[in-house]
């Protein structure tokens, strides 16, 4: 079976909103939500991929990033690995680069099930981070 390694970012700004993109109709995990991201390619890093990735979809220039951990996932046709990065620091303005629809939503408000499967602990994370500090 193909196994990806993806870079996949999670873009989030001062009120503590994070930048989501919807998977084309075409595509695997079709119409779901998804951070920002992408297959690393041969002789890139992941956050080389990160700063490749998020420029080709979202128009920002990535400043900084913080690797936040990863997940491994097998879906029936493929497995992946996930390379998660914080990214709070960018140039311009994230928008759908390639059509794809767009929203920000806060941290607190992430919806696990709008997401692929290899994310669903991610989501948990983040939700449980952003209750923590609203307390
Ligand atoms: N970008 C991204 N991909 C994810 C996420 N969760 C997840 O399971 N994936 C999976 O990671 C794999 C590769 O991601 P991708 O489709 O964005 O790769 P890419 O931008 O290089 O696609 P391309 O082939 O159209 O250039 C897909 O199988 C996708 O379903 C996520 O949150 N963001
Ligand atoms: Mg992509």
């Amino acid at each position: 079976m193909k196994h990806l390694q993806v870079a996949v970012g999670v873009i989030r700004n001062a009120s503590h909103e994070i930048f989501l993109a919807q998977r084309s109709s075409s595509s695997h995990m079709a119409n779901m939500w998804e951070f920002p991201g992408g297959k690393i390619e041969l002789g890139e890093s992941a956050q080389q991929a990160l700063v490749r990735e998020l420029a080709e979809e979202t128009g920002i220039e990535v400043t900084q990033a913080e690797a936040i951990g990863s997940a491994d996932h097998t879906y029936e046709d493929v497995r992946v690995t996930l390379h998660f990065f914080l990214v709070e620091q960018w140039q311009g303005e994230p928008w759908g680069r390639e059509g794809q629809p767009q929203r920000w939503v806060k941290q607190a408000e992430l919806v696990a099930e709008e997401f692929p499967p290899a994310n669903h602990a991610l989501i948990a994370r983040l939700r449980q981070e952003a209750a923590q500090l609203a307390n």
